[in-house]
C-alpha cells in the first residue's frame, strides 16, 4: 500500500505534527488558578484534547472543579481566561515530533501539496508554524472556527480539496485522532492514523484508518 498517486496531503496539527500538550496544560492551569482550583497534570489534560478549545476548557473544569455550575456565562468567561493565557504563551514548550521536519522537506520535494486541518482555533496556527519555522511548507490551513463545521465532519476536508483544486481520490488525511479518521471516512477519503498522538488514550487502529504509521518519518515510505 502506498499513496504515491495522491497530490494533496491534509495534516492534523496537535498530536500529529506538534506536541502542544505542555503549553495547552500551562494555559489550562492558568485558567484553573484564576478560580483557585488545583492544577491538572499533562496526563490529565491529554485525553481532553481533540474537539477544540471550548470542549477542552469544559472537560478541565469538570475534572478540577467538579462542584462548579456549568452555566454558559461561566464557561464563556473561563474560556476567555484560557484563551488569553494560551495566546500569551502559545509556543513556549510546544515541539515538533521526531522526523517531522525531514519528512515535510521530503514530501515537498516530491511535489505534494501540504495543508493543515485542525480543531485548534485558527488564530493560533500561524504563530506556532512561524515559531517552529515550518510555515512555508503549507499552502493553507483551517481551524475549528474557519467553517460552520469541524472534524469529525467532512466539511473542512472537502473545503481543502476544493480550495486546492483536486479530488477526494487524490487526497489523504494524516492524523492522530478518531476525529481525523472519521472526518476522512465521512469524506470517503483515505487516511493515515499516527499511533503516537493523543486520541483520548484509545488505539488509532481501532478506527480503521487506511494505514497506521507508528512514526511520522514512516510517511516517507508511503509517498
Ligand atoms: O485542539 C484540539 O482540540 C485538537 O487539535 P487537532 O485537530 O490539531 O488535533
Ligand atoms: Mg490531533
Amino acid at each position: 500500500m502506498n499513496f504515491k498517486d495522491k497530490d494533496l496531503i491534509i495534516f492534523d496539527f496537535d498530536g500529529t505534527l506538534i506536541n502542544s500538550i505542555p503549553d495547552l496544560t500551562l494555559a489550562i492551569n492558568k485558567m484553573l488558578a484564576h478560580y483557585n482550583a488545583p492544577p491538572l497534570t499533562i496526563e490529565d489534560v491529554t485525553p481532553f484534547i481533540g474537539n477544540g478549545a471550548k470542549p477542552l476548557v469544559k472537560r478541565a473544569i469538570i475534572r478540577a472543579m467538579p462542584d462548579t455550575d456549568l452555566s454558559d456565562t461561566f464557561l464563556e468567561e473561563a474560556f476567555n481566561v484560557y484563551f488569553s493565557a494560551y495566546k500569551a504563551e502559545t509556543c513556549k514548550d510546544t515541539f515538533m515530533y521526531p522526523g517531522v521536519l525531514e519528512t515535510l522537506k521530503y514530501l515537498k520535494s516530491k511535489g505534494y501539496t501540504l495543508v493543515i486541518c485542525t480543531n485548534k482555533p485558527y488564530g493560533f496556527i500561524a504563530p506556532i508554524l512561524e515559531t517552529l519555522g515550518i510555515k512555508d511548507y503549507f499552502k493553507t490551513w483551517v481551524g475549528e472556527d474557519s467553517l460552520p463545521k469541524k472534524k469529525p465532519d467532512a466539511l473542512p476536508l472537502l473545503h481543502l480539496v476544493e480550495t486546492m483544486q483536486t479530488t477526494v481520490a487524490k487526497s489523504v488525511m494524516v492524523g492522530d485522532s478518531k476525529n481525523d479518521i472519521l472526518a476522512a471516512q465521512h469524506a470517503k477519503m483515505d487516511s493515515i492514523g499516527v499511533s503516537y498522538g493523543y486520541n483520548y488514550n484509545e488505539n488509532i487502529a481501532d478506527y480503521n484508518p487506511t494505514v497506521v504509521a507508528n512514526q511520522f518519518a514512516d510517511l516517507q515510505d508511503l509517498f
